[in-house]
């Protein structure tokens, strides 16, 4: 079964088609980068895959399960941080783990043992016991992985996962993802940083303008050039959606 699908998507705001025809997979056990310019889709793919926004055209399916179908026992299996950590302001680093815990179906011993070896994983020991509200923001990142990755989850889905963290926290991050593909999830991961998608990926998609334009191969040299490339190619032969797609922003 296939850990994630995502075909014909389309999404819409107004004028702009922040989706326009995506499609991606992710297999058990696979961790899928996703890579693009700023506005490419990549948050909006990711938000309609687990069900933060709609789709108006396409499908999305989990865990072999259509998103707007799924129930807990499907929903449970999911991890995800999208857009901002999770993470609730009055609870502390620990109470949020648990809670994240729980609310995928962990019981109160398994929750509160999950959240000790997160903490210890990720080396947040020290704010173990302060509340979310007063972390720094590359420790709000770690504790929204623990969130997401406490209950062991069958597909893991990071936006941007690395965006605040420290040479420590990515070495933490890349660790996280690779056992989780050891054990067997699928991975899906947003990133702009093209070194670090290709130390640990499987296979790599460029999105552009909503849509999948091509894919990198993984240890290729020279991935930055390649990926600038390809996306000029897209809008050289597409004029008349890049000039619409700039009206529209403008
Ligand atoms: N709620 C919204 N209302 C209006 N437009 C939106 C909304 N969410 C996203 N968009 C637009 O959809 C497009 C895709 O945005 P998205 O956040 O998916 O891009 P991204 O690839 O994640 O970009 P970044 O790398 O900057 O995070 C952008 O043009 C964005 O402005």
């Amino acid at each position: 079964m296939t850990a994630l699908e995502i075909a014909g998507a389309v999404r819409t705001y107004g004028d702009l088609r922040a989706l326009d025809g995506l499609a991606l997979t992710v297999e058990p056990g696979e961790i899928h980068a996703i890579i693009g310019l700023n506005g490419a889709g990549k948050t909006t793919a990711m938000k309609a895959i687990v069900g933060q926004t709609r789709l108006d055209a396409g499908e999305a399916r989990v865990l072999g399960a259509p998103i707007d179908a799924a129930g807990p026992d499907v929903l449970g299996r999911l991890g995800s941080v999208i857009d901002q950590p999770f993470g609730y302001p009055e609870l502390t680093v620990r109470d949020n783990i648990v809670h994240a815990a729980r609310l995928h179906g962990l019981d109160r011993a398994a929750a509160a043992c999950a959240a000790s070896s997160w903490i210890a994983r990720l080396e947040l020991e020290p704010w173990a016991g302060r509340r979310a509200r007063g972390l720094s923001l590359g420790n709000r990142q770690r504790l929204g992985l623990a969130c997401a990755a406490a209950h062991e989850p069958d597909l893991l889905i990071l936006d941007e996962p690395t965006n605040a963290l420290d040479p420590a926290g990515v070495l933490l991050l890349r660790d996280v993802i690779l056992a989780a593909a050891t054990r067997g999830a699928g991975v899906l991961v947003s990133s702009h940083h093209l070194d670090e998608v290709s130390r640990i990926a499987h296979r790599i998609t460029v999105i552009h303008a909503g849509r999948v334009v091509g894919s990198l191969e993984p240890g290729q040299t020279d991935l930055e050039h390649r990926f600038f490339e390809m996306v000029r190619a897209w809008d050289a032969a597409h004029r008349e959606d890049v000039r619409t797609r700039q009206e529209v922003h403008a």
